[in-house]
């Protein structure tokens, strides 16, 4: 017979049971999840009429913006303005930076709210996500494009694909992954005798999301998915996405968000960092915007390891030099509408933007001439204005380093500006979409993110297909969107294998933008970040800390193994 303590270990019959089990498994409703659809906004429709009238209300006022900690609003130091890009002299929303005393302050509330926070039921929780993706889609959804096409410079369905289908989808996809991350739990090989189970916890500290300028969705996802799995979080918004930001914060108050667990902290970026970084209750940092400020935060980490309590974790999805590779067989019109898509949409602001394009020679006089020729027709203006393609850079800093490299290429007899190249910052920071052809395959327009409507363009020699290839890896260090453009069933399987490590997202015979939630999982290697996936079933896992849970109901009678008593 087995003694207690064996059959504890390894199951068996119970003789007796003395107890049942207290931990309670995750019971959370099961519902099916499906994307939100992406209205159309035609003449005479309902959601037209909505928006135009909304976007009238949000440009008639300066919204005040406060920081706020634990429900109470704070308002500090001299303040701040979010501007339209298109027409800078007009202000959306007045803010205050949080000084470093306040950024404690935040810190102190989130790790407070914490403790209480994670012992909400899940249930609760996934209520509250579900009440607010329904008041994204229906009551606000308006509120949150205006603020977007006013203060983000989007055009009609650069905004609704972002401040509605896809924030939406976040809120709704990440209940529905945590559910099915909840069905699993461990074998129990005999529950009558010991009974194992896994709970979600969240993570001891505090969570900072810092989000970026170039999709409101992003600022709702970094913010509030570690709160979804428990955690306290202060939430940095960009400067230029202010006023989105802070009406998915005020959905989220309405939906049943209880104080004290995600706070509004704008702030200088660096003294953000700088006090997030050392303070010993840092457990992990959501951050997506560029390579320099996520290696900085991930240096500041490092310097300050002994000081935490926790192994903070470091979530940071980052820049691309994505590419656009068309091989000889390419169809000539799908290579040129998905390039113009994929690098002028929203002016090339989409991390996942096309800003490399390598054409072989036999198809470079058609690919160039539909290029021109739909370029040429792409209307940039205010983004009220609904027959827009797309409309201004996000800021002054933006617009003078997209700018300079157009200068640069002016000035360097291996670079030939074959479209666009205009810019004009005196009402917006209006800049052209612009092709340039560059004989150098290692041109800093190849390698770098310039992050604007430029696309740098190679023309190789078609004998030189595999080692034009490889160029795409070799030449810079990011990784994130690529797509190859072929209609040869090798070839494409050829490069399935070659450029496997060149693309967290890639693409066959589409454009390397347009990620959907849910469908294609985000994110992307080597120097484009950690590649957590966003809009995946991991993504959820990476803000809890589980807890395994083994609990026994009979006694434990002895201490010796049966073969001692052989
Ligand atoms: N891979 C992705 O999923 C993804 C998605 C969107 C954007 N991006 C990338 O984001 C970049 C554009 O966004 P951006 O211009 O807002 O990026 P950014 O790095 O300038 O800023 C991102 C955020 O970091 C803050 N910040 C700046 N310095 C900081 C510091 N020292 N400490 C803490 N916070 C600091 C900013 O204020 C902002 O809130 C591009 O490189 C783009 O490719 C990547
Ligand atoms: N998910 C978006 C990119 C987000 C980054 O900016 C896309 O796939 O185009």
């Amino acid at each position: 017979m087995l003694s207690a303590w064996a059959r504890t270990v390894r199951g068996g019959r119970a003789l007796e049971r003395s107890m049942s089990s207290i931990v309670e498994l995750p019971k959370i409703q099961d519902f099916g999840v499906e994307n939100e659809p992406v209205l159309e906004y035609r003449q005479g429709s309902k959601e037209r009429a909505a928006l135009v009238q909304e976007l009238q209300q949000t440009a008639a006022v300066t919204e005040e913006v406060p920081i706020v900690i634990g429900g109470k609003n704070i308002k500090e130091g001299e303040p701040r303005y979010q501007v339209m890009p298109h027409d800078h002299s007009k202000k959306i929303a007045k803010f205050y930076y949080a000084s470093e005393k306040t950024i404690q302050k935040a810190i102190k509330v989130s790790v407070d709210a914490q403790e209480r926070w994670d012992r909400s039921p899940l249930q609760e929780r996934v209520r509250i996500w579900q009440t607010a993706a329904e008041l994204m889609a229906g009551a606000y959804r308006q509120k949150l494009n205006a603020a977007t096409m006013l203060g983000q410079s989007k055009s009609v369905v650069q905004a609704e694909i972002d401040s509605a289908a896809e924030l939406i989808d976040f809120f709704r996809f990440n209940v529905y992954f945590l559910k099915e991350n909840a069905k699993y739990q461990p074998i129990s090989e005999n529950p009558s005798v010991t009974r194992n189970s896994l709970r979600f916890r969240g993570i001891d500290g505090f969570i900072a999301a810092i989000s970026p300028f170039n999709f409101t969705a992003i600022g709702g996802n970094l913010a509030y998915t570690p709160a979804l799995m428990g955690n306290g979080v202060v939430w940095k918004p960009s400067d230029t996405a202010l006023l989105s930001n802070w009406r998915i914060f005020n959905i989220m108050r309405e939906a049943g968000m209880p104080d004290g667990v995600v706070n509004f902290v704008p702030a200088d970026g660096p003294t953000f960092g700088r006090v997030i970084t050392t303070s010993p209750n840092l457990a992990g940092i959501n951050f997506t915007g560029s390579v320099p400020t996520f290696n900085w935060l991930w240096n500041e980490v490092g310097k300050n390891l002994k000081h935490y309590h926790n192994y903070p974790r470091l979530i940071g999805e980052c820049g691309g030099k994505n590419y656009h590779f068309v091989h000889p067989s390419a169809d000539v019109q799908t290579v040129v509408n998905a390039t113009i898509r994929s690098a002028f949409e929203y002016c090339g602001q989409k991390c996942s933007a096309c800003s490399r394009i390598y054409v072989p020679k036999s198809l470079a006089d058609a690919i160039k001439h539909g290029l021109l020729v739909e370029r040429a027709k792409l209307k940039i203006g205010d983004p009220t204005d609904f027959k827009i393609f797309s409309a201004a850079v996000i800021d002054d800093k933006a617009f003078d380093r997209i700018t300079g490299y157009i200068k640069n290429a002016k000035n360097n007899s291996k670079n030939t500006i074959i479209g666009g190249g205009e810019f004009d910052n005196s009402k917006g920071y209006f800049v052209q979409p612009t092709i340039i052809e560059t004989s150098d395959p290692h041109d800093k327009l190849m390698t770098e993110e310039i992050f604007g409507p430029v696309l740098a363009m190679y023309v190789y020699d078609d004998c030189d297909v595999d080692k034009t290839m490889a160029l795409i890896g070799s030449s810079t260090k990011f990784a994130l969107t690529g797509a190859v453009f072929s209609k040869d069933k090798n070839f494409l399987q050829k490069a399935l294998q070659e450029l496997k490590m060149t693309a967290g997202n890639f693409y066959l015979n589409d454009k390397s933008t347009g990620s959907v939630v849910g469908q294609q999982p985000f994110g992307g290697g080597r120097m484009s970040g950690t590649n957590d996936k966003a809009g995946g079933p991991g993504y959820v896992m990476r803000w809890t800390s589980p807890q395994s849970i083994k609990e026994t109901f009979v006694p434990l009678t002895d201490i010796d193994y049966p073969y001692m008593r052989d």
